[in-house]
């Protein structure tokens, strides 16, 4: 249990250990105290020669915790407890995995080879990340980026980089990829460490140390607010530290196992360095690892540490198990300091803030220009208004080409005047449409419209003058052009709609006219999109959104007796029966074919036997020498004969049977073809959509409801569990699956590339 002080205080930097768990554990060499975080190693001395039977002595080593036979989800909450919102407070933090060659590092930084209730945990950070940007949501803008290197001797290996050579001595160019979702990034995080070097002949020991950092982004979700916070979550895998040649690192290489070990001592001295708090040293020996250099500003005594030392407790591994122990005690000597998040000012949204605020001043300012001459305004007369209000629709409607303002007030009246147009063109057209909305399934109605919009728009054209267009702001005048009412919609209705209509012929016939005085359009202010307007009203059958799913279109479709479905159904199952009776019939007559052909081989046969008997027959020759058939040769001719004849006669069955056969098929696709095209035919007039679209639409939908994961995984999962954690799983295994995959694949081509080498 935590004591209450240490409860409050926060610590830069935690160490864990965790112990491998083995057949041969050795308890009396390593024993773990009962606060679980105080270990004690045996003296290495006391196995020396000669030592038989002394006092057993022990170092004593204080930790942060220790985990043995622990589930990675008791790891994970232990290690990342606190971390997770102060990181979203700007405070980068690393959790360092680090120990022996084998020793479960990779479990615990990644665990991406163990199943998905044993994940380690970069996966478990990026779920907890996104469900607390879901939380969040309402307070903060999280963005979440990822990278993922490698570093090996001077290099950086970029695992997200998309091309083949990937690696580098440049920070700077280290891709940086934005992900929207825990999906997303799990994706990322899987196909990198596809990428990872790994030892010889194995497919799960690292071969160099990995870095998958995750940086936030915090922004305020109010807008106007310029803070930001950014921070960088580094999980670190380091490379196995061992003897080279010892057991446990039998596939690695010398340079691999040497290069990690040069990291965890470099790493040593560098904790050491920022112990002494020497900042030119610092700096000295920030460059001398990559890893170090990589981690940067994270990998100091201001950001969080969370370190879980991997040992074994066997004999053998002591010595490494105390160096091991010995590196924690140092990270654990970093005096805690003031943890310093990372808060600048959001440049984007201080500009726009800056730009509003001269936008502000600058319409202040044209005020106060404008009331400098107020006298002028206040003493304008009614007879003045009305003679404005004439000029500005003089100038609507083409009267007059120049319109002129004298003062303020001059010019808020034709504004008014603009405004009040626009307001009832506006209103018209909404009016407009929703009678179109409501009706659009209607083709009839449908036509109507856009005929009357035709004929009432020529027709406007051609009569609307200015008085007309007075009357429009003023008494309505209404002409619509008489027309054919359609046969389902109410008198009343179509009285409405002849008015909407005529109006709005009214209108298109200005439009145009201002859309031909060019130079005029800008003056026109918000008449300027009138002609959108009117495009807009003669799409009318455009309008209607409630399109159903292809299956509910289907079903609609084959109700309405209008398109004589079930005729057409009848015909298909006829013709598809006759089809299926004619390809029988064709396979039949394909198989006595094949009989045929076998008997007219055996005839062959048969004849040929007999020639040969004959040869060697010296009786079968006349007088003159000359050979003559023998009796069982003639029969064995004529059966040839026969048998030939039969195979012909079979041939022409089976053509005549194959022409039957395709005809009949050709008459099932017409018919098909025939109830398509006429589905097609449904969906256009009925949702103005072609039965493609509408097939697209519903598989969309499809996909949609039921997961597109779920589509393509047939594993089997636990029904009790919850649909989100179902889908995890099954996202995960998939993952995996090409992870490995991916995996060997390289290792092939490695191999490959050696042997031509
Ligand atoms: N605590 C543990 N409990 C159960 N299995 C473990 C534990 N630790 C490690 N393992 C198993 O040991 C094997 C090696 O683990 P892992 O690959 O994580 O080691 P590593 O330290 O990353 O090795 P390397 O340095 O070679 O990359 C894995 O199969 C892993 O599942």
């Amino acid at each position: 249990m935590e004591s209450k002080t240490e409860m409050t205080r926060f610590k830069n930097a935690k160490v864990y250990y965790r112990i491998f768990p083995m057949l041969n554990m050795r308890w009396d060499h390593v024993k773990i105290l009962e606060d679980v975080k105080t270990l004690y190693v045996r003296y290495i001395q006391d196995f020396g020669t000669g030592r038989d039977g002394v006092v057993p002595s022990y170092w004593r080593f204080t930790t942060d915790g220790v985990f043995y036979n622990e589930s990675q989800l008791a790891v994970y909450n232990g290690v990342t407890r606190d971390i997770l919102d102060k990181v979203i407070d700007g405070c980068s933090a690393i959790i360092l995995s680090f120990g022996q060659s084998g020793s479960g590092k990779s479990l615990t930084a990644s665990g991406l080879r163990n199943c998905y209730k044993d994940r380690g945990i970069a996966p478990r950070v990026i779920s907890d990340l996104f469900l607390k940007k879901e939380v969040l949501k309402n307070q903060i803008r999280l963005c979440v980026q990822l990278s993922y290197v490698e570093t090996k001797h001077t290099y950086l290996k970029d695992l997200l980089s998309e091309d083949s050579d990937t690696f580098t001595r440049s920070f700077r160019e280290i891709t940086l990829q934005k992900v929207k979702s825990a999906d997303e990034a799990l994706t990322l995080l899987f196909r990198a460490e596809s990428k990872r070097e790994f030892a010889a002949n194995s497919t799960t020991s690292h071969g160099a140390n990995g870095i998958f950092t995750i940086t936030v982004t915090a922004k305020p979700a109010n807008t106007t607010d310029p803070m930001k916070k950014t921070s960088k979550l580094h999980v670190v895998d380091l490379g196995g530290v061992d003897s080279y040649g010892n057991a446990t690192s039998i596939n690695k290489n010398i340079s691999q196992v040497g290069n990690a070990n040069v990291a965890k001592t470099q790493l040593e001295q560098f904790i050491l360095t920022l112990i002494q708090n020497r900042p030119d040293c610092i700096l000295v020996k920030q460059r001398l690892n990559p890893l170090i250099q990589y981690l940067g500003d994270s990998l100091s005594a201001h950001s969080i540490l969370r370190c879980v030392g991997h040992i074994r407790v066997d004999l053998p591994n002591l010595y490494i198990t105390l160096s091991l122990l010995a590196f924690g005690q140092c990270i654990r000597g970093l005096k805690p300091k003031r943890l310093q998040p990372n808060i600048s000012k959001n440049e984007e949204i201080e500009i726009k803030l800056l730009k509003n605020q001269i936008v502000g001043m600058r319409k202040e300012n044209d005020l106060n220009a404008m009331l400098n001459c107020g006298d002028l305004a206040s003493n304008i007369t009614q007879d003045r208004v009305l003679q404005m209000q004439n000029i500005a629709k003089e100038y609507l409607t083409d009267i007059t080409n120049e319109l002129v303002v004298l003062n303020v007030s001059d010019a808020r009246t034709v504004l008014k005047v603009f405004k009040d147009l626009y307001n009832k063109l506006e209103m018209d057209k909404e009016e407009c449409v929703k009678i179109a909305h409501d009706d659009g399934y209607q083709e009839g109605f449908t036509t109507a419209i856009n005929t009357e919009i035709t004929r009432s728009t020529t027709k406007s054209k051609e009569s609307i003058g200015v008085g007309k267009l007075k009357s429009s702001h003023g008494n309505v005048s209404l002409k619509g052009s008489p027309k054919k009412a359609p046969s389902n919609i109410s008198k009343n209705a179509l009285g409405e709609k002849r008015n909407t209509l005529t109006k709005r012929s009214k209108t298109s016939s200005l439009s145009l006219k201002k859309s031909s005085t060019g130079k005029k359009k800008s003056n026109a202010g918000s008449l300027h999109d009138l002609p959108l307007h009117l495009a807009e009203l003669g799409e009318v059958k455009d309008l209607p959104k409630n399109v159903p799913n292809y299956a509910k279109a289907w079903a609609l479709f084959i109700n309405d007796n209008s398109y004589n479905y079930a005729k057409l159904e009848e015909e298909r199952i006829a013709s598809e029966t006759e089809a299926k009776e004619l390809q029988l019939e064709y396979y039949h007559a394909i198989r006595q074919l094949h009989k045929c052909h076998e008997t007219v081989d055996l005839r062959k046969n048969e004849l040929r036997k007999a020639e040969m008997r004959r040869l060697f027959d010296p009786q079968t020759c006349d007088e003159d020498g000359k050979a003559f058939l023998s009796a069982a040769e003639t029969e064995c001719l004529d059966n040839c004969n026969h048998a030939q004849q039969e195979l012909i006669a079979e041939q022409e069955h089976v053509l005549k049977k194959q022409t039957e056969f395709i005809l009949a098929l050709e008459q099932t696709q017409s018919i098909k073809k025939d109830i398509i095209d006429k589905f097609d035919d449904f969906c256009k007039k009925h949702y103005h959509i072609s039965v493609p679209d509408l097939h697209a639409t519903s598989q969309l939908h499809v996909v949609y409801e039921s997961g597109a994961i779920s589509a393509l995984l047939d594993e089997e999962v636990g029904e009790t569990l919850p649909d989100d954690e179902v889908h995890n799983i099954k996202l995960y295994r998939q993952l995996q699956r090409l992870m490995k995959e991916q995996i060997l694949k390289e290792i092939k081509l490695t191999k490959r590339r050696k042997r031509w080498t």
